[in-house]
């Protein structure tokens, strides 16, 4: 009688081959937990900025800036239309690298060329076509 091998895999998967993240990038994940007055981070084209100490030195205030802690500021901040001195104060400030995805996609590229599907994952046009089909269908038997 032979012997069925069972091949019992081993439960352990604590090496899955997640990408390491380089040394000196800062995660969506690490920018979140640095959202207080006491320590606030801030991701501005995509660096990463430590602005505890400079919020009590900003002429717009620490509120606003409380306001866009721990996450993506660039476009809060490029709204104002700060000036080059203002830029220049940046890279005193710079931590690092941001590393990741960044999970604030506000605007949807729509392309209206066709391509469009429906949330269903059928083509939009499929509705029209089978619309003229089934009345060609009821035209003809009808006749
Ligand atoms: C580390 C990042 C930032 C730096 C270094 C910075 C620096 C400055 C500086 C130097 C000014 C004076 C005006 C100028 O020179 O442009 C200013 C004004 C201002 N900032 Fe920022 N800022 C930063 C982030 C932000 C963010 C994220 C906001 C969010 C809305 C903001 C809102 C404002 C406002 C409302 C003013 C006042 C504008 C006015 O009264 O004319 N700032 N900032």
């Amino acid at each position: 009688m032979a012997e069925a091998s069972s091949s019992t895999s081993p439960s352990a998967a604590a090496q899955d081959d997640k990408p390491v993240q380089p040394a000196g990038t800062y995660s969506l994940e690490q920018l979140k937990e640095h959202n207080t007055r006491e320590s606030l981070w801030m991701l501005l084209h995509d660096k990463v900025y430590d602005i505890t100490a400079f919020m009590d030195e900003h002429p717009g205030g620490d509120e606003v800036l409380v306001e866009e802690a721990g996450r993506d500021a660039t476009e809060a901040f490029e709204d104002v239309g700060h000036s080059d001195e203002a830029r220049e104060m940046l890279p005193k400030m710079l931590l690092g690298d941001f590393y990741g995805e960044k999970k604030t996609k506000t605007k949807k590229a729509v392309s209206s060329t066709g391509g469009s599907t429906s949330s269903s994952g059928f083509p939009i046009w499929v509705v029209p076509v089978a619309l003229v089909a089934a009345f060609l269908a009821w035209r003809v038997f009808l006749a």
